[in-house]
């Protein structure tokens, strides 16, 4: 669940990077694996600094100084295909035509095909493993056969249709066109987030177009609009310009972005993440009741799993008229768990991010609430933490109902065998996670706390409850494959290079999957991390 940025100042002549790397730390929930920022200056040069590492690390005021230019797009990476090699961090860049800068949010799920055609028909090279990568030389391709010397908003709007009858998946993008502006879409499902704002600037407006609400916010922004699902924005320093580029869909934004993923003080597509959380809570209570009163079980406190359920947690504790108490403490300098690569990683990580305070579980009914429990990585160590520390019953209520289904829109839950609900009915799911008792979120009650604040809203993906995906094209044989690619135990072997063919067969032609880094590097200074991935870019390395 990568975050996306792209910042059009109104003057060229200031840098838009450090606004750029602060509007990308509010969106580190999204992604803490890598990061990166490109920017297009004078000349129509683009200025680029990109590593694995959190925004902090990457971004000191060296790497943001070599950024010039008065636009840019941003990124934090969570990787969801491909590997988590430097290499596959964002912005991607293609220096032909015109020279396209671009970042990705989503997953597609029709990378064999597109690869083949890459390959067999387009002839363009394929670098990496990333199917954002991929998702640009469709761009590049569909915006090379315009064939024009110098392209305008019809030309750019008709290859992004382009994109969009090839594309299957999940992708919210923002894309920068060297020398003219920069660009955001959004699949034609609309499963991903991507909105814009805009603020007076000397002599006209500076624009931004991000995942999340909260960072046009933070930045002074306002008049935040969602990009409509299948729609295109170009914005220039001349004009803001906004096609419906595909034929309308089913929109479907992923219900997931409101259980977990996205900032509670964010509005995505309308709807407030916040109070779609207090409404889980208040809906969580009503189960929690029910099921409460015919086991006939007493519960003395509420207490939240920080970080995400805190908010859904003390609306079921009002409700159900409880005391709320923070019996976690968090160590606010560990990241988000769920995201982290790896399950050795995850499960090491909850012991180091939360510690038990006796003084809470001693003795007592404690009611944990959580916004899911995906692989169960957090309840069963949490569980234990509780009982070590002396609590009576443990009981998990969850916001979300059980996940049952991989994810295939850009959250990294490829393998069913991974997930703790899979397979496994309520009481054995309470079994595998040590709890006495858990109690899920029915999915219409989650369907309804996050809709009655946007009727309009029809449907939303709830593909790892149901095993329904929206855009169709996923099958047994596709969840086979990707398992094969994608799940922990097979994950990170992949060599850069190695081409995550999901269907038919891509390869071929000059391809070498050897395992080549590729790639050489102009520009001043030395890589990042010790690596160098780029081409043909003014890279900002850090100096070391
Ligand atoms: O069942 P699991 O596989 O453990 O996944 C679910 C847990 O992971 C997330 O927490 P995380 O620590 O990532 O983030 P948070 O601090 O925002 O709650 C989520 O909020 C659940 O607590
Ligand atoms: N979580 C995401 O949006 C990931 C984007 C892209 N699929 C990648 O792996 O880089
Ligand atoms: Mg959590």
């Amino acid at each position: 669940m990568c975050g996306i940025l792209g910042l059009l100042l109104h003057d060229p002549s200031i840098d838009a990077a450090s606004e750029i790397a602060e509007g990308l730390s509010l969106l580190q929930h999204r992604g803490q694996d890598a990061c990166g920022i490109v920017t297009g200056g004078p000349k129509g040069r683009f200025f680029q600094c990109k590593a694995n590492g959190m925004v902090r690390d990457v971004f000191d005021s060296n790497a943001i100084a070599r950024l010039v230019g008065g636009m840019g797009i941003g990124h934090v990476r969570y990787p969801t295909a491909g590997s988590a090699h430097h290499a596959e961090a964002q912005p991607f860049y293609v220096n032909s035509p015109y020279g396209i800068v671009f970042a990705h949010n989503g997953n597609l799920i029709n990378t064999g095909s597109l690869l083949h055609f890459m390959d067999a028909d387009a002839h363009r090279h394929i670098n990496t493993s990333s199917d954002s990568e991929l998702l640009l030389n469709i761009f590049a391709n569909e915006l090379q056969k315009t064939g024009k010397f110098r392209i305008n908003e019809e030309d750019i709007f008709t290859a992004i249709g382009g994109l969009m009858a090839q594309a299957k998946g999940a992708y919210a993008c923002v894309a920068m066109l060297a020398g003219f502006g920069i660009i955001a879409f959004r699949d034609p499902n609309g499963i991903r987030p991507v909105g814009m704002a805009s603020r007076a600037a000397a002599g006209g407006r500076d624009w931004m177009f991000a995942s999340e609400s909260v960072v046009a916010d933070a930045s002074g922004f306002g008049g935040w609009e969602d990009v409509r699902p299948g729609e295109a924005v170009i914005i220039t320093r001349a004009s803001v310009s906004r096609r419906q580029v595909a034929p309308p869909a089913a929109f479907a934004p992923d219900i997931f972005e409101f259980v977990y993923f996205a900032r509670p003080d964010s509005v995505l597509d309308g709807i407030s993440v916040y109070r779609s959380r207090m409404a889980m809570g208040d809906a969580l209570a009503e189960e929690v009741r029910r099921v409460l009163a015919e086991k006939k079980i007493e519960v003395d406190v509420v207490i939240p799993v920080p970080d995400t359920s805190r908010v859904a947690a003390l609306n079921l504790a009002q409700q159900l008229k409880l005391p709320y108490r923070e019996g976690f403490i968090k160590n606010r300098y560990v990241g988000r768990t769920f995201i982290m690569p790896g399950q050795q990683m995850r499960k090491k990580n909850v012991r180091k991010k939360l510690n038990a305070m006796a003084l809470e579980f001693a003795n007592k009914n404690v009611l944990l609430v959580d916004d899911s429990i995906v692989r169960g990585t957090t309840s069963k160590e949490i569980i234990q933490m509780a009982k070590d520390v002396g609590a009576k019953q443990v009981i998990v209520a969850s916001c979300a109902p059980p996940i049952r289904f991989p994810n295939v829109y850009g959250i990294d839950m490829p393998s069913r065998y991974e997930l703790v609900g899979h397979g496994r009915t309520v009481e054995q799911i309470s079994d595998a996670i040590g709890a006495d008792l858990v109690i899920f979120q029915t999915l219409p009650d989650l369907i309804s706390s996050v809709r009655q604040f946007n009727p309009a809203i029809a449907s939303f993906d709830c593909s790892v409850f149901t095993g329904e995906y929206v855009t169709g094209g996923v099958d047994a044989a596709y969840l086979d494959h990707l398992e094969r690619l994608r799940a922990d135990n097979v994950k990170g072997k992949a060599i850069v290079g190695d081409v995550a063919v999901l269907e038919g067969k891509g390869g071929g032609g000059a391809r070498d999957t050897s395992g080549s880094e590729g790639a050489s590097v102009s520009g001043s200074g030395g890589p990042v991390n010790g690596h160098d991935d780029t081409i043909g870019l003014h890279n900002t390395w850090k100096s070391s």
